[in-house]
């Protein structure tokens, strides 16, 4: 067997999700040599222009480099987060496996007596710099003052010690993930903030001619997580929006029915659009897709539209 390169990028939530993936894939080819290379991408490099790459409509500042770095073979398998990567792959590129889900909800991690959202006293301060988080959380308790955070989870972390923030909310996943589940104080429920689509799940992405590399994520595929999450990202597809819109999806499955929630909300909280459809999990994909029509024609593209600025 030959040895296979896993690539990602080099925080410290990347480097555990994916030493997590190699430790999986260790188990199912015990005798393929496995090797990590961190990847800088332009996110990385530069947290502050975010927001202007968005805007310009640049999906993909997460995961670029680490794209390219399949294309020209310095790496076979790509671990991403679910919800960083853009829904339409890159010529030549797929996604071949979607391992197990972790938790696909939001986090509130709080100082002393500022441990549930609902609990918080009046104009608390949250940080945050997601605009699906703001925005849910703004038409929840428009009293809330929503605090910029940036930053990998460490930062956000320690950045709570500090006087800007009575609460901060995090992926719940990424601290599970980075062995600090001790730090949540409240899963959120869904009912008050819809998760991001494909949130707390990962991506293995290869060559698509690669066939051995594509087996060798393949072994680790989870096909509920897989319906779950493209019903999600279809939606979002569906939409025409990207992982920097107000837009929340979640999938759930039971008993052979998958239900879809999806919401997408005006930047303020002013105004959030919800809709949700069940069926088949085998039509996941049309499942995501019909919902984001409905939702246009109820004027989510207006909200959406506003949001890009
Ligand atoms: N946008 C950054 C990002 N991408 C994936 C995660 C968390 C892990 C996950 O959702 O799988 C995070 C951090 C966060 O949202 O708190």
């Amino acid at each position: 067997m030959r040895s296979i390169t896993v690539g990602t990028r080099g925080s410290a939530l990347a480097l555990a999700q994916t030493r997590w993936v190699v430790a999986r894939l260790k188990e199912e080819w015990p005798e393929t040599e496995f090797r990590i290379q961190t990847i800088l991408t332009k996110g990385d490099r530069n947290r502050a222009s975010l927001e202007s790459m968005a805007a310009q409509g640049d999906k993909g500042f997460w995961v670029k480099e680490i794209e390219d770095a399949l294309l020209q073979s310095r790496i076979d398998i790509a671990v991403h987060s679910l919800k960083d990567l853009p829904t339409e792959q890159p010529e030549g590129l797929e996604i071949a496996s979607i391992p197990q889900r972790v938790d696909a909800r939001d986090a509130l991690v709080g100082k002393e007596g500022m441990k549930k959202l609902a609990e918080l006293p009046q104009g608390a301060r949250i940080g945050t710099s997601s605009v699906r988080r703001k925005a849910f959380l703004k038409a929840f308790r428009p009293d809330f003052e929503v605090v910029e955070l940036r930053g990998n989870v460490d930062t956000r972390l320690a950045a709570l010690a500090g006087p800007e923030y009575d609460a901060i909310i995090l992926a719940a996943a990424g601290l599970i993930r980075s062995e600090l589940r001790n730090r949540i104080d409240e899963l959120i429920d869904p009912t008050i903030l819809l998760p991001a689509p494909g949130q707390g799940a990962l991506a293995l992405e290869t060559r698509s001619d690669d066939d051995l590399g594509i087996e060798v994520a393949y072994a680790i595929h989870d096909l509920s997580t897989d319906d779950r999450t493209t019903a999600e990202r279809e939606f979002l597809a569906g939409l025409g929006a990207g992982c920097m819109a107000p837009v929340g999806a979640m999938a759930t499955l039971k008993s052979g029915v998958l239900t879809l929630q999806g919401w997408v909300a005006a930047l303020d909280g002013s105004k959030v659009i919800q809709g949700s459809t069940q069926g088949d999990p085998a039509e996941c994909a049309d499942l995501g897709a019909e919902l984001a029509q409905d939702m246009l024609k109820q004027g989510a593209s207006a909200l959406i539209d506003a949001a890009r600025g």
